[in-house]
């Protein structure tokens, strides 16, 4: 079975090259904008595609054959989609395009990941049958990209996650684990938000979940996150004791204090009992995340 994995030189498509590389019985195709940064270097081919060339990703679909598409790359970062909405649309609904389009030709299954950001947060935790109003641009091309999915001939899944946490080599975006560890190690003061709540999800868990989706060659929405309901402060104050940091540095606040250029929604996270029941998928604890973060960083 041949996989090819976009996006991975992110937090979770270096997560995702490991696990499929060592579950042995793929063929892993990786690609990612420019250099491999990936730690994992062998057992895969790498590939520099940007996603946002039409003729690239047709060339590099055509030329692997790829069973499976696991569609990752994205950009990722709510606020910048949000001051660049042509950069945000052309990456995360373009190029979602272009592989669907090159998957179509050659029947190959398709894995989109997609966000809690789709939902407008008045009343979360949300299930798979849940309506979709996002109230950011972010939001709104990731639910964009998922009808284009959804509306392909294509064997799809589509799977939602929640603030994924968790180490990777030569990050370009900060998640909230490594982030609140560097600024208290620093006796840099942090300000976090308790007034968001999420279903934090550990990088590995999300990466086994797509595993057990290819492996059952399951179908339709999946909601895959952890399972705990929390805010970023409960996360920053867990964080900080876990590595005996001082929690006086974090200082609570609102998210509108922030005054991020994009709106957040406010109560999210994820339901996953489908994904339990259908897949036997298994999260860690927030607490087991943080033991298996601690034992990545250096
Ligand atoms: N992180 C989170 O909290 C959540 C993430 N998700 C979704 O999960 C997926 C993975 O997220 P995550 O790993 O955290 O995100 P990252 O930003 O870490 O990874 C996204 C990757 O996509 C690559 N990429 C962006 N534009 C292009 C392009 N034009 N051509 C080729 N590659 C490109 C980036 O390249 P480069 O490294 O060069 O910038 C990056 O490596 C994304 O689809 C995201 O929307 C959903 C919910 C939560
Ligand atoms: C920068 C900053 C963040 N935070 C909080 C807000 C947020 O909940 C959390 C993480 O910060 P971020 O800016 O990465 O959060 P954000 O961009 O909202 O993260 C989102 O990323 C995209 C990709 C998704 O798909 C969403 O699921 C979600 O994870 O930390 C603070 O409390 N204080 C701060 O100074």
């Amino acid at each position: 079975m041949k996989v090819l994995i976009t996006g991975s030189n992110g937090l979770l498509g270096q997560h995702l090259i490991s696990v499929f590389v060592q579950n042995k019985t793929y063929d892993v195709i990786a690609t990612g904008r420019g250099a491999n940064r990936s730690p994992q270097r062998d057992h895969y081919i790498y590939e520099a595609v940007n996603l946002r060339d039409a003729g690239s990703v047709q060339q590099l679909v055509q030329k692997h054959q790829p069973d499976l598409i696991i569609h990752s790359g994205a950009m990722s970062q709510v606020d910048d989609c949000e001051k660049n909405k042509d950069a945000c649309w052309d990456t995360n609904v373009g190029a979602t395009r272009y592989l669907v389009n090159a998957a179509e030709k050659i029947n190959a299954s398709f894995i989109f990941l997609s966000t809690d950001f789709v939902f407008d947060g008045l009343n979360g935790p949300y299930d798979e049958e849940a309506p979709v109003n996002p109230i950011n641009y972010y939001g709104t091309s990731k639910a964009a990209a998922e009808r284009l999915v959804r509306n392909s001939k294509l064997s799809w899944a589509i799977v939602r996650t929640v603030l994924v946490y968790g180490v990777s080599n030569d990050p370009h975006r900060s998640n909230m684990i490594t982030w609140v560890k560097n600024n208290l190690q620093q006796g840099k003061k942090i300000k976090v938000v308790d007034d968001q709540w999420r279903t934090p999800t550990l990088c590995q868990d999300l990466a086994e979940g797509c595993l057990l989706l290819a492996e059952k060659k399951a179908t339709g929405m999946f909601n895959i996150s952890g399972s705990e309901v929390l805010t970023p402060y409960d996360m920053a104050i867990k964080t900080a004791e876990y590595f005996q940091l001082d929690t006086s540095l974090i200082e609570k606040i609102s998210s509108r204090s922030l005054s991020q250029p994009a709106a957040r929604p406010a109560k999210t996270g994820l339901v996953i009992d489908k994904a339990i029941n259908e897949l036997g998928y298994k999260p860690h604890s927030f607490a087991e995340g943080l033991d298996i973060v601690a034992a990545e960083i250096k």
